[in-house]
């Protein structure tokens, strides 16, 4: 069956590692089912008046965020139907693992950590946890969550396509899914 507005059971929530797509792969989805589309960070940026996510963690700590965003994201949750792209981080913790995989259809964007070193260079002006570690204690980083990521319903590896062909690899998963 083909998924739209109407079909769509369950929020989707984007996970993967910094960078992989997640907030433009996600909204890219939701425009396309025309839902909402609400990504973690964005929300957790407006609970700290606009403050920006480097400077939450330098002034607050990463403690204080991960306290945010778990909040931020079971709301969301039990919110209306959406598209909700997470942080890289929050699938970190057990309660936001848990909750997404129960009531949402989890979708992970895989890349190789090759393919992901080329885009280090965009990235780490807006990612704090990547400015503070070597390029070998980020690879450990990242097959770390991967293992944690392992636990999803759709997967797509993004290494060589755009947002617009991850979109539609997604939307042909979702329609094999509702079979
Ligand atoms: N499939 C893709 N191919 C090339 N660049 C991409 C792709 N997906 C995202 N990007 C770029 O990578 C950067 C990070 O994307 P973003 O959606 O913010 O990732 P995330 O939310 O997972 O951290 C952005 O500059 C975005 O334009
Ligand atoms: O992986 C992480 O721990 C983080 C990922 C970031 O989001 P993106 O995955 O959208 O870059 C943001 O939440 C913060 O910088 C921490
Ligand atoms: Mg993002």
């Amino acid at each position: 069956m083909k998924v739209d507005h109407e079909s769509l059971g369950r929020t989707l929530v984007f996970i993967g590692f910094m960078g992989v797509g997640k907030t433009t792969v996600g909204e890219l989805v939701a425009d396309r089912l025309d839902v909402p589309f609400k990504d973690s960070d964005e929300e957790i940026v407006k609970a700290f008046d606009e403050m920006t996510i480097p400077e939450i963690f330098h002034t607050y700590g990463e403690q204080a965020f991960r306290n945010k965003e778990k909040e931020t994201i079971l709301q969301l949750i039990d919110a209306e139907k959406q598209v909700l792209s997470l942080g890289g981080g929050a699938f970190m913790q057990e309660a936001v693992r848990q909750k997404c995989l129960e009531e949402a259809v989890v979708i992970f964007l895989d890349m190789t950590f090759a393919a992901w070193k080329e885009r280090f260079p965009e990235l780490i002006s807006s990612r704090p946890l990547l400015q503070t570690k070597s390029m070998a204690e980020i690879e450990t980083l990242f097959a770390e969550r991967r293992s944690l990521y392992d636990a999803h319903h759709i997967r797509v590896l993004t290494d060589e396509i755009t947002p617009e062909e991850a979109a539609e690899q997604i939307f042909q998963s979702l329609e094999k899914l509702d079979r």
